[in-house]
């Protein structure tokens, strides 16, 4: 195998870009009860995938610390919450919809003043090319933008009286209390945000469990939740999850658990839970989804979705496409067209000129996909593509691997991670079978140009997953359509609209249609702080 292409994937000291140097940042305090609270105690480091030549050869860069905070702590975070809720007389529940939305503007406004800080540490942290970290930092704002505009929506919709039988209601959007906030290291500012922004600005109280890598990326960003939101509403977790996460859900004192990661553990959080039927679950969770390309596909169209779908960020989104079936009529020259082109990616360093293949925050991710190459090479696979499977400490160069079946791990492992196997199948009734037979249920891909066969399966898939994209990738956007998944691939709904309704309640204020009630209604809705955005629906 020719590496001398990536033998270039660490960086001397001397050769860093300057705009993308960056000195260490030893984070010595945390958001709790709206207050920097100074941290004096034991820190964990943050190792960058991006390697530098050292003694025992290429070696993580440190990038800083942060506080190892304790069970204690976490303990103070719930306390707070639950004053700042104060079974929703908080200042922060009580506020009313037209002055959380001020406080959300004004967070959006602190949060741009960090952007280009963000996306160097998203950068350095996790390995995410300059591309993909300005995106993810941007999309979050066109997030949390159209958030503000969705609830304006919600409000008007949600708060209209109803008359039926007799009685009259004014129905209003309420939130649930204090909501558990933990997402994972591929979009640490955008996935954790999908969550706590709808959750926040539905006025629940937020613990926020920074994730394990692009944990530093948040730290500009705490003075802004400082500065933006009353006191208590927003509470910083750091420290072990496994440590400072069970007394929390021990506690009962949680009502809604918001994680993005793996069914395990979110099973694990769950049974922590002393009464599990009272909590709420918003929950995206495994994927492996898949790609099925027909005798009737265009190859080039398939090639090149497949290639953004399981490569994009290395393959490491929950929506990339994991297992690709090929019909038995095309699967040679698909085969052929796609190694030709993943060998063609260009890989290097998060800064590099149109960089696609970077370097893994994972530390144990190059080992354990080595190990699902082995496997499928030892049971008769090969790895197609020039240079696949390449690895150093941190870095692996995309393989697509060919043939693979169900006596694999890559046919039933989510490898997350830059590995694309390929299945060659005869019927269209196999791929069907792999994904009633799946754990998960989250997306699939169908590419096929023939009209009646892509109507034969979008039946039976829109039935075993959330989404079924034709001739073209999986992926979670645009934000403004629902985002969840069957079996164990998701809990609840996400989007920029559903989830302001998952993390929210309707309740009413009911009563017998009279004049006298009709006007003492009128009233409250015209005194009433947290009531409607604009008097449209006073009757
Ligand atoms: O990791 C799961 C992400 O939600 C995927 O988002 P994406 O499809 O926009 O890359």
């Amino acid at each position: 195998m020719d590496t001398t292409r990536f033998e270039n994937i660490f960086v001397a000291e001397n050769q860093i870009p300057e705009e993308f140097q960056l000195p260490e940042i030893h984070q010595n305090e945390y958001l709790l009860n709206g207050e920097m609270v100074q941290w004096n105690g034991p820190v964990n480091e943050v190792w960058s995938p991006v390697c530098i030549p050292g003694a025992e050869g290429l070696q993580r860069k440190l990038v800083g610390t942060y506080p190892d905070t304790s069970p204690k702590e976490a303990m103070e975070a719930l306390d707070a919450a639950l004053a700042a809720y104060n079974n929703g007389m908080g200042e922060w529940p009580a506020m009313s919809v037209e002055k959380r939305i001020g406080c959300m503007q004004n967070f959006v406004y602190l949060m741009i003043k960090q952007r280009s800080l963000v996306i160097k540490l998203l950068m350095w942290e996790i390995g995410k090319s300059l591309a993909d970290s300005t995106k993810e930092f941007d999309r979050t704002v066109d997030y949390i933008n159209a958030t503000i505009d969705a609830l304006k929506e919600l409000d008007r919709e949600s708060s209209r009286f109803q008359e039926a039988e007799g009685t009259i209601a004014q129905t209003r959007r309420l939130p649930l209390g204090v909501v558990l906030s933990m997402g994972p290291f591929n979009y640490p500012l955008n996935e954790i945000f999908t969550t706590l922004i709808p959750a926040l600005i539905m006025g629940n109280t937020i613990l926020f469990k920074l994730p394990k890598h692009g944990i530093l990326a948040h730290y500009p960003l705490l003075e802004a939740f400082k500065e933006a939101f009353p006191k208590g509403a927003v509470n910083t977790l750091y420290g072990k999850g496994s440590e400072i996460i069970p007394p929390l859900m021990e506690s009962g004192k949680i009502n809604v658990l918001a994680f993005i990661g793996s069914s395990k553990v979110a099973n694990g959080l769950k049974k922590q839970h002393p009464k599990v039927n009272r909590l709420r679950a918003i929950l995206s969770l495994d994927a492996k989804n898949a790609a099925i390309v027909t005798n009737n596909a265009d190859l080039d169209v398939a090639v090149s979705e497949c290639i953004a779908g399981s490569l994009s960020f290395n393959g490491q989104r929950c929506t990339a496409l994991k297992l690709i079936f090929v019909q038995e009529g095309v699967a040679d020259e698909f085969v052929k067209k796609l190694s030709d082109a993943v060998s063609a990616l260009k890989p290097g360093l998060p800064w590099d000129k149109d960089v696609k293949i970077t370097p893994l925050p994972e530390a144990d991710k190059p080992a354990y996909l080595k190990e699902c190459i082995d496997d499928a090479v030892a049971k008769g696979a090969k790895v197609m593509n020039e240079g696949g499977g390449y690895m150093n400490a941190s870095f692996v160069f995309p393989a697509v691997v060919y043939p693979v079946d169900d006596s694999m791990k890559l046919y039933h492992e989510e490898q997350f991670g830059p590995v694309v196997p390929v299945v060659r199948f005869k019927s269209i009734e196999e791929p069907i079978d792999y994904q009633i037979n799946a754990s998960h249920g989250m997306q699939v891909s169908i590419f096929s140009n023939d009209p009646a066969e892509v109507a034969s399966l979008i039946d039976p898939f829109v039935n075993l997953v959330s989404r079924v994209n034709i001739n073209c990738q999986a992926q979670r956007g645009p934000d403004v359509f629902p985002f969840t998944g069957r079996k164990d691939s998701a809990e609840g709904t996400l989007s920029v609209f559903d989830a302001l309704r998952s993390f929210s309640i309707r309740s009413l204020v009911a009563a017998k249609v009279t004049d006298a009630n009709k006007e003492l209604l009128n009233r409250i809705v015209r005194d009433h702080e947290s009531g409607f955005l604009s008097t449209d629906y006073i009757f």
